[in-house]
C-alpha cells in the first residue's frame, strides 16, 4: 500500500520516510505536481484534515487508488506569546518566510521580553485518510525556546528548540535523539495503530 504524503515540506518528508522505512511513502507532488493548499483552519487538526482531504480529492480524480494520504499540521507554540507561532509557525514572519526570517522573529520577541528562554512546545496533527475515512491523532514535544540558533540538524525552529531533559538545541542533537520524543514520531506511532486497524 502507497503513503501519499500531502505534504510540500523536504524536512517533513524527510522524516516520515525514515519513520516508517516499511512503506512505499511518496510525496504528493511526485504525482499530481506541486499546488498550494490554503490552510484556512484555526487549528492543527482543522489544516491537517484541510490538506489531506484535497490531495485524496485530486487523487481520486486522477483515478488512483490504493493508496493512505498522511498530513502533517505542526507547529511550536510558546505560552508567553498567547500560543503563537501555533498555527501560523510556518508563515510567521509574514507570507514569504523562511526558516530563517521565521526564527529571526522569535528571537526578536523573546528580547522583546527580555527573555533568553521561554516554555515551548511542539504540536503535530496528523490526518490519515484511507478509502474517504478521516483519522486524526496529536503528538506533543515540551522544552524551550532559547533566544540565538544553535547547530544546524533538522528544520524550522529546531535550532532554538531546547527538548525537556536536554541542554542542547534539536539543531544540535543527532535526528535518532528527535526521533525518539519528536511530536511528529508521537503522533506517527498512533498513527501507526490506528492503520493496523483499519488496514
Ligand atoms: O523546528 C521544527 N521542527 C519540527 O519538527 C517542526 N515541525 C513543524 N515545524 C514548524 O512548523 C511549521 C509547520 O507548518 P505546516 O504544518 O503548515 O507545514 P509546511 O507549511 O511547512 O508544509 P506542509 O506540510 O503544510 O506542506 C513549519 O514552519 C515548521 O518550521 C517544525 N519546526
Ligand atoms: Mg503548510
Amino acid at each position: 500500500m502507497r503513503i501519499v504524503l500531502a505534504s510540500a515540506n523536504k524536512g517533513k518528508i524527510e522524516e516520515f520516510k525514515k519513520l516508517l522505512p516499511n512503506y512505499e511513502v511518496i510525496a504528493y507532488s511526485d504525482i499530481l505536481g506541486k499546488f498550494d493548499i490554503p490552510e484556512t483552519g484555526t487549528s492543527f487538526k482543522e489544516n491537517a484534515i484541510i490538506k489531506a482531504s484535497e490531495i485524496n480529492r485530486r487523487l481520486k480524480e486522477q483515478n488512483e487508488k490504493h493508496f493512505i494520504v498522511i498530513s502533517d499540521d505542526s507547529g511550536i507554540s510558546l505560552p508567553i506569546l498567547n500560543g503563537a507561532p501555533g498555527v501560523y509557525s510556518a508563515r510567521y514572519s509574514g507570507i514569504n518566510a523562511s526558516d530563517k526570517s521565521n526564527n529571526e522573529k522569535l528571537i526578536s520577541e523573546l528580547n522583546r521580553l527580555n527573555l533568553e528562554k521561554s516554555e515551548a512546545f511542539y504540536t503535530a496533527c496528523i490526518t490519515i485518510i484511507y478509502k474517504d475515512f478521516v483519522y486524526t491523532v496529536h503528538g506533543f514535544m515540551h522544552g524551550m525556546a532559547i533566544n540565538q540558533e544553535k547547530g544546524t540538524n533538522g528544520f524550522g525552529y529546531d535550532p532554538l528548540f531546547i527538548p525537556k531533559g536536554f541542554d542542547k538545541t534539536l539543531g544540535e542533537l543527532d535526528f535518532e535523539v528527535k526521533q525518539e520524543f519528536s511530536h511528529r514520531n508521537r503522533a506517527l506511532k498512533l498513527a501507526m495503530k490506528v492503520l493496523e486497524v483499519i488496514l
